[in-house]
């Protein structure tokens, strides 16, 4: 028998991401090949006519998995009804402006939204925040949403993830396919910290750890870690644009893993509502490894933590407590 189809909201539809993203979602990238999908796609009035030329070409590629298009500039509209929410949408930094004049801005679009949401979501709504700064507009979007479950409100890290991933096999000459279990660590910002110490390459038929095929601790600890650290402002210098394709794809990969499974021995990073695990403090929004099964994540436990790892955690969280601090700031 069919499945019912699945209402996906992504905001700042009309945006590089979303425009990436929603063909994704509507080929069964993100829900599988046999999910119908009903798309909801909000941006702000200025945005309108944009939107809805990425709304005719839905219609114009003729989709078999979509079951709808809801195109819209009205928040309400929007969340009516949504099983699952990317969060995309929000105000870009512009020349000029420091850094708190955009969290400001972004801040209160997520409590806005969180409210919206909270109000006309369907119940068990998966949320996934891409906007930056990730992990604290999804926090804001948790606070302001108390009766969505925090297990419900995610970030996206799985962009880095799967940078660490493509370096590693870059530097190995494997399929990518064949690395797993890299982790990062803490905020989607330049304090991450990709970790390779638990990682794998399947290889002639076993698992090596990815640190004795590398053989070389000083680009592990250095130049890798930066790679990836600065790898958005990289595609920025680039394309003179942030990355769309990968970041689409990538919140693909949470989604999907998140309401489909992680592979047996596998598992993937998520900015998650951290519950003291690895002593980083409660009450932040915070990459860790996680492992899904049935619509559920759960941290990875006990992986060994040397001093080095230590620290690096450490700082990431020491920049979310801050970044939680201003954006209560920007609030009040
Ligand atoms: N977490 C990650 O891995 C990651 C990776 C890449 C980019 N990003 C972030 O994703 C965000 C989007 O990137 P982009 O390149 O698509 O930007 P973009 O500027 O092309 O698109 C953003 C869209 O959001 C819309 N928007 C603004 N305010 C809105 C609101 N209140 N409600 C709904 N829509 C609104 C804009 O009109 C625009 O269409 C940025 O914050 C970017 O920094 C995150
Ligand atoms: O938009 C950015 O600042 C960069 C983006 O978060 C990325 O990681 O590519």
């Amino acid at each position: 028998m069919a499945k019912d189809p699945v209402r996906v909201l992504v905001t700042g539809a009309a945006g590089q991401i979303g425009y990436a993203l929603v063909p994704m979602i509507a080929r069964g990238v993100m829900l599988g090949p046999d999910q119908p999908v009903i798309l909801h796609m909000l941006d702000i009035p200025p945005a309108a006519e944009s939107l809805n030329g990425v709304k005719m070409e839905l219609v114009d590629a003729a989709f078999p998995l979509l079951k709808g298009v809801v195109a819209t500039t009205d928040v309400v509209e929007a969340c009516t009804g949504v099983n699952i929410a990317v969060m995309v949408g929000g105000f870009p930094r512009k020349e000029g402006m420091e850094r708190k004049d955009v969290m400001s801005k972004n801040v209160s679009i997520y409590k806005s939204q969180a409210s919206a949401l909270e109000k006309h979501a369907a119940a068990n709504c998966k949320v996934l925040v891409v906007a930056n700064p990730a992990n604290t507009n999804a926090l804001i979007l948790k606070e302001f949403a108390p009766s969505i479950p925090e297990k419900n409100i995610t970030c996206l890290t799985r962009l880095d993830h799967n940078r660490a991933l493509g370096q590693i096999s870059e530097r190995l000459n494997v399929q990518v396919s064949d690395v797993k279990n890299v982790i990062i660590w803490g905020n989607h910002s330049s304090t991450q910290y990709p970790d390779v110490n638990h990682a794998t390459v399947t290889i002639q038929g076993g698992e090596k750890p990815v640190k004795g095929l590398v053989a070389d601790d000083e680009w592990l600890k250095g130049e890798f870690i930066t790679i990836v650290q600065q790898r958005g402002a990289a595609i920025i210098k680039a394309r003179k644009l942030s990355s769309a394709l990968s970041a689409a794809s990538a919140a693909c990969d949470h989604i999907r893993d998140w309401v489909l499974g992680t592979p047996e021995g596998t598992w993937v990073s998520m900015g998650v509502y951290s519950d003291g695990s690895y002593d980083v403090s409660p009450g932040l929004i915070y990459s860790f490894p996680v492992t899904c099964c049935n619509g559920d994540w759960k941290i990875v436990q006990g992986l060994s933590i040397d001093e080095f790892s230590r620290k690096k955690l450490d700082a990431t969280a020491a920049e979310l407590s801050e970044e939680k601090a201003l954006a209560y700031s920007c609030l009040s």
